[in-house]
């Protein structure tokens, strides 16, 4: 995948026509802003960029869609070169075409400069659609842009297409889908949680960015949207919680023993609560502003018992992801697997 010098960091190019919802979905997504409150936002004039600390340091830049990027005062092929993913935001309520033209411009140029970049298209504002016209809109414009790419000659460039809206969760869900494909260390992670969930009782288990609520990973098993809505929400819950008692520090006495210094430390985000259909949610917070949140289910074993066990390679999976971050983004991380119970 193709990021800046440094694959800790990445970069997204947020792109399309004027009105589509660029700074919509940066504001609700990146900054918790009530959908609602995006209906008068300012139409954005300059390009602007974003910096946010997951896993990875993300920017995240929006260009506005009244300028034109290919005049030659414009220096686009420094643009292109340096990012990650491409994110072209397609209004699914509005007329298209154009859209699609501009977006199969765009594709030839930044495939050209950057033929790494990966391609991501947001079917956008598709809560104002009927179940059979989401369907029928996202059929034709997948197959409008690939004949006008078959037409430039780039049938063979990867294009991925999203249905999204700020009013549901299905932004992030794309979101989270479209970071994923930025983190190197990705296939490390889906193993790490492969194996945390064999080892427990655990169902499904995300690795969650506290601010964003977008999931970084998640096991190898499939999403389904309901549960990742109910965990999203689990989230916040849990922070609304956490918030209501000002932030203490909590006073440790010294490992060493030796003197009478004391250690401090944060107080520790972790939830445990049992859903109506008996499955356990339970969140724990990790390392890089990344919370753990997986459903157990425990299937008639004594409920302790499991959450011992659960605790247990939490931890262990917390250091696994320590230990990795702390090495290199080659080297695969061995403690998880010698350790889990
Ligand atoms: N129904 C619906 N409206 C949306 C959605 N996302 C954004 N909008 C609305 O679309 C309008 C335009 O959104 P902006 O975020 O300002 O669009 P933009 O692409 O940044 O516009 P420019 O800055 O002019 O390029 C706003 O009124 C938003 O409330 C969505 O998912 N559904």
């Amino acid at each position: 995948m193709e990021q800046t010098e440094d694959s800790s960091k990445a970069t997204i190019l947020l792109m399309g026509l004027r009105r589509c919802g660029k700074s919509s979905i940066c504001k609700v997504v990146f900054h918790n802003m009530q959908p609602l409150d995006t209906l008068y936002l300012e139409s954005t004039s300059n390009p602007s960029v974003e910096h946010f600390s997951t896993l990875i340091d993300l920017s995240v830049m929006e260009l506005p869609g009244q300028l034109n990027y290919f005049e030659p005062s414009y220096d686009s092929e420094r643009l292109f070169k340096n990012i990650g993913a491409l994110v072209y935001v397609i209004d699914s309520q509005d007329e298209y075409m154009n859209a699609i033209t501009n977006l199969a411009m765009i594709i030839e140029y930044a495939h050209k400069v950057n033929p790494k970049i990966s391609i991501e298209v947001l079917i956008h504002k598709v809560d104002g659609l009927s179940e059979d016209f989401k369907v029928d809109a996202q059929r034709d414009i997948m197959q409008r842009t690939g004949e006008e790419l078959l037409e430039l000659g780039l049938d063979g460039v990867q294009v991925s297409f999203y249905l999204t809206s700020i009013f549901d969760h299905s932004i992030y869900e794309a979101f989270s889908r479209i970071v994923q494909k930025l983190i190197p260390e990705i296939s490390y992670l889906e193993n790490m949680l492969d194996n945390l969930i064999q080892h427990s009782k655990i169902e499904k288990a995300f690795l969650f960015d506290i601010n964003s609520k977008i999931y970084v990973s998640t096991d190898s098993n499939p999403v389904d949207i309901q549960v990742y809505e109910v965990c999203a929400e689990f989230v916040d819950v849990t922070i609304d919680l956490f918030n209501l008692y000002k932030t203490q520090e909590i006073e440790l006495p010294s490992e060493t023993n030796d003197n009478k210094r004391s250690q401090k430390r944060q107080r520790e985000l972790k939830s445990v609560s049992e859903l109506g259909n008996g499955v356990i949610i339970y969140l724990k917070q990790m390392i890089r502003g990344l919370a753990l949140v997986a459903l157990i289910r425990p299937n008639g074993a004594d409920i302790d018992n499991c959450l011992t066990i659960t605790d247990y390679n939490v931890d262990t999976f917390k250091k696994g992801l320590i230990e990795l971050w702390a090495n290199s983004a080659t080297k695969k991380s061995q403690y998880f697997q010698d350790n889990i119970k």
